[in-house]
C-alpha cells in the first residue's frame, strides 16, 4: 500500500473552488468544485467538449479562471512558483517548425524550469533524463530524431520530459488518445511505478482502459460540471455509456495512426505551453 504521507496532513495537490471559465462569454467551467489530495491517481472522464482539458489547464493556470480560486499544494495559483513540482504532459501541440530534434534533447527540454538560468545540466540532472528514457523505453531511440518515431512513441517522449524533471505531481492530458495497446501498456506500467513513488497522477481520459487497476477516483464531467466525484466509474467508462458520441480524431484514413495529423513536430515539442503562463 501507499507510505502514510497520502492521509498526512497536507495540503491538497490542487483546489478547485466554484470555477469558471468562458471562452467568448459561452461558460465552459461552471462553477467546479473538486480537491485531488496528494498522492493520489485520478481521472477525470467526460464526453467531448464537457471541459475536462480546460480544467486541468485552469488547474496549471495555463487558461485563467472567470471567476473562483485555485490552490496548488497549498499555495493560491497566483502565487504559485514551484513548478518544477508538477509534471504536464499536453494533450495536443501547436502546428509549425521543423527542427530536427532528437528524443533525448526533447526528454531534457523538460528539466529548463527546473534548473537556474544559464546552468548547465548537471551530472544529477543527465542521470534524470537517461532514467526518464528508460522509464518509457525509449533508451535505444535517445539520438533518433523525434519526427522518425510514431504517435505512441512520441507520446512516451512528452512522458519522458515531464519526469525528467523529477515532479511529483503528474497531469497527463488524454496521454491514451491515438496509442496502441503495447504503447498503452507501456504508459501503465509507467503510472504503476509513479503510483509506488506515491506521486499525484491527474490522467485526462474518455475511458479507463489498461489504467483502470490504477485509478482511485474519477471525476466526471458534463457541460462544465462535474456530474460524479468519487470511487471510479464502470471500466467499460464514459465512451460504452448509452449517449454517449465521443469523437476520436481520425483525420487520415490511410494512416493506420489515427494521431497523425495532430503528431508534434520536433519545434513544437520545444515549445510546449509552460505552466503558470499565459
Ligand atoms: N481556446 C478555446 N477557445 C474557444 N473555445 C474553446 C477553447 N478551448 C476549448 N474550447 C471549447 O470549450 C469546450 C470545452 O473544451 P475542452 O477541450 O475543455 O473539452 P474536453 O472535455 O477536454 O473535450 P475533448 O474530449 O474533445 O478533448 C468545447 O466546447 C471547446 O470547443
Amino acid at each position: 500500500m501507499h507510505a502514510q504521507i497520502k492521509d498526512a496532513d497536507v495540503p491538497p495537490a490542487f483546489e478547485v473552488t466554484d470555477a469558471r471559465v468562458a471562452y467568448d462569454g459561452v461558460p465552459v467551467l461552471d462553477g467546479v468544485n473538486v480537491g485531488i489530495p496528494r498522492g493520489r491517481t485520478v481521472a477525470v472522464l467526460g464526453p467531448n467538449g464537457s471541459g475536462k482539458s480546460t480544467l486541468v489547464r485552469a488547474m496549471l493556470g495555463i487558461v485563467p479562471l472567470t471567476s473562483g480560486g485555485i490552490r496548488v499544494h497549498g499555495t493560491p495559483l497566483s502565487r504559485f512558483r514551484d513548478w518544477r513540482r508538477i509534471g504536464y504532459v499536453p494533450q495536443r501541440l501547436t502546428a509549425g517548425g521543423a527542427v530536427p530534434a532528437t528524443v533525448r534533447e526533447i526528454v531534457s527540454s523538460g528539466q529548463v524550469a527546473a534548473r537556474r538560468r544559464f546552468s548547465l545540466p548537471t551530472r544529477a540532472d543527465r542521470a534524470a533524463v537517461d532514467e526518464a528514457l528508460a522509464a518509457v523505453d525509449l533508451t535505444d531511440l535517445a539520438k533518433a530524431s523525434v519526427r522518425e518515431l510514431s504517435g505512441g512513441q512520441q507520446q512516451r517522449v512528452l512522458i519522458a520530459r515531464a519526469l525528467a524533471g523529477r515532479p511529483d505531481t503528474f497531469v497527463m492530458d488524454e496521454p491514451m488518445a491515438g496509442v496502441d495497446a503495447e504503447n498503452q501498456r507501456a504508459l501503465a506500467r509507467i503510472i504503476a511505478r509513479l503510483r509506488e513513488r506515491d506521486a499525484t497522477v491527474i490522467l485526462v481520459l474518455h475511458e479507463l482502459g489498461p489504467l483502470e487497476e490504477f485509478i482511485e477516483r474519477t471525476v466526471a464531467l458534463e457541460s462544465g460540471r462535474i456530474v460524479h466525484d468519487g470511487a471510479p466509474l464502470l471500466p467499460t467508462g464514459e465512451c460504452a455509456r448509452p449517449g454517449h458520441e465521443h469523437q476520436h480524431p481520425h483525420p487520415d484514413p490511410n494512416d493506420p495512426d489515427p494521431r497523425a495529423a495532430e503528431r508534434p513536430s520536433p519545434a513544437d515539442l520545444m515549445r510546449l505551453e509552460v505552466p503558470g503562463r499565459d
